[in-house]
């Protein structure tokens, strides 16, 4: 497997407690990962460092064939070399439609030039409905995005990221505040994107986990305690000691 995200020996400590610990993980170009762990384990702060929104103290972050570090570029410039975030409260513009929002998204800076010469277009009418059809929401293209249920909500910022199209795509907690129904469509959202694409989902939720059916990484005090499929982390006594047995 070809790494796309390669994160190696990093470590970041906020006033004096270390909250991730020379931490190492790779992710390939086309997988589905969840990424597991007690609260404190780091997995915010691992997402945060690899969004470029905190600096890791050492170790390195690198990116696509040509191991480009992540370290030296923006959040911005991050965010055009592929890397798309969900933060776990879906943040559309609720009194646009779904399809305004998605056309939004398409609209979204990649260049300079590129956002001053965009305007609408049949191509992107075209393009939003086929985001719409990736996120299964065709039939709610016209409803306001504040009419939509939050598990629509969340497939619809799922669609806007998609429109960057990013080549990996951090999720998280996904499954928080779905009906059980949502649940379900989410994992198979999340697993057909995954067929072309990096998606790495941090969630706690075990029974949505076991749903991805991916391998797993727990995180513990900022490092990797296990990896592997869930059945395999899950028989780990170290796992259970810190994470599933409580
Ligand atoms: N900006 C910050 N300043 C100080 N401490 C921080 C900061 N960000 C994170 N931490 C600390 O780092 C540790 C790791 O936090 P992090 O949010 O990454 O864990 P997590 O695995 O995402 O937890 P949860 O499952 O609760 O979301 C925690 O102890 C947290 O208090």
């Amino acid at each position: 497997m070809t790494a796309l995200l390669e994160v190696n020996g990093i470590s970041k400590t906020f006033d004096g407690f270390r909250a991730i610990n020379n931490l190492s993980f790779n992710i390939g170009a086309v997988e589905l990962r969840a990424v597991i762990g007690p609260n404190g384990a780091g997995k915010t702060t691992f997402m945060d460092i690899v969004t470029g929104k905190t600096r890791p103290d050492s170790g390195q972050v690198l990116w696509g064939e040509r191991s480009q570090s992540l370290l030296k570029l923006s959040e911005a410039q991050i965010a055009r070399a592929g890397i798309g975030r969900k933060f776990q409260r879906p943040t559309v513009f609720e009194d646009q439609t779904a399809a305004e929002n998605l056309t939004m998204a398409l609209k979204a800076p990649r260049g300079p030039f590129r956002v001053m010469r965009w305007k609408p277009s049949k191509d992107s009418a075209a393009r939003v409905a086929e985001l719409a059809g990736e996120v299964g929401l065709v039939q709610r293209l016209d409803h306001k995005a504040g009419e939509l249920s939050h598990g629509q909500k969340q497939w619809l910022e799922i669609g806007m990221l998609l429109a960057q199209e990013p080549r990996l795509l951090l999720v998280d907690e996904p499954a928080a505040g779905m009906t059980l129904a949502e649940r379900e469509q989410t994992t198979t959202l999340l697993r057909r994107l995954a067929e072309t694409r990096a998606v790495v989902v941090v969630e706690h939720d075990m029974d949505f986990v076991r749903r991805l059916n991916c391998k797993v990484t727990v995180l513990h005090q900022g490092a990797v305690l296990a990896e592997g499929s869930l059945d395999h982390v899950s028989a780990n006594p170290e796992v259970i000691e810190v994470y599933l047995g409580r």
